[in-house]
């Protein structure tokens, strides 16, 4: 099981100074959509840039031209591109046929899906590399949170990896372990953290208990 650092509040040199901070503790660094927003895949660049050697996931949530928008990204940089489960599957389907040209990975985000189980078996046969279920931050004012979708998703995902995210903290990991994803993904419980360094460390004792 992986952790992956999703960095959405912050500009480009904040998100480069939190990296440095937390490197050792991370396997994969995400630029949110809030940044890529702000400041475009110049951010998902910069972040190369600066760690060559770090796994970089955009968090694009691509919802068309899945073939096109996976390329920008992948010439910036990037070596996993999200698309939303919610769009057409010649979206996700163009999205991984060119992904597999640039030798990267794409993630499908499940956010606002509605029939998890079934959305999940379709695009775990488009060849998808990531299903991750996600409780978003308007989700997460409302209290819900992703831990039974992820039961549901192990349940019928044969091929694809599964990943976990949403308001996920130190105290909720454990629950979130527990369904055994193979990547789960912390923003603000690490961000916001009063020790990025000691709670991401901690993060990753946690996962290698399980
Ligand atoms: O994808 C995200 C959200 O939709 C904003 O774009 C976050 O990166 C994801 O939710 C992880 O962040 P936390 O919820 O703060 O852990």
């Amino acid at each position: 099981m992986k952790l992956q650092l999703a960095l959405d509040l912050v500009d480009i040199p904040g998100a480069l100074e939190v990296v440095k901070t937390v490197e050792a503790f991370v396997d994969i660094v995400e630029i949110g959509t809030p940044i890529v927003i702000n400041e475009g895949l110049h951010a998902v660049k910069a972040l190369k840039e600066a760690f060559p050697s770090m796994t970089v996931l955009a968090d694009l949530k691509v919802m068309d031209a899945g073939g096109y928008e996976v390329m920008k990204a992948s010439e910036a940089g990037a070596d996993i591109i999200t698309v939303l489960g919610v769009s057409a599957d010649s979206t996700i389907s163009g999205a991984v046929e060119e992904a597999r040209r640039q030798g990267k990975q794409v993630m499908v985000d499940m956010i606002n899906v509605k029939d998890i189980a079934a959305r999940a078996a379709e695009i775990d046969a488009l060849g998808v590399d990531y299903i991750c279920v996600h409780s978003g931050y308007d989700h997460q004012a409302e209290g819900i949170n992703s831990f039974q979708d992820l039961a549901i998703i192990k349940s019928v995902v044969k091929n694809a990896k599964t990943a976990v995210a949403g308001g996920i903290k130190l105290d909720t990991l454990p629950e979130a372990i527990k369904a055994a994803p193979d990547l789960v993904i912390v923003g603000g419980g690490i961000t916001g953290a009063a020790d990025m360094a000691k709670t991401a460390s901690q993060m990753q004792e946690l996962i290698a208990q399980r």
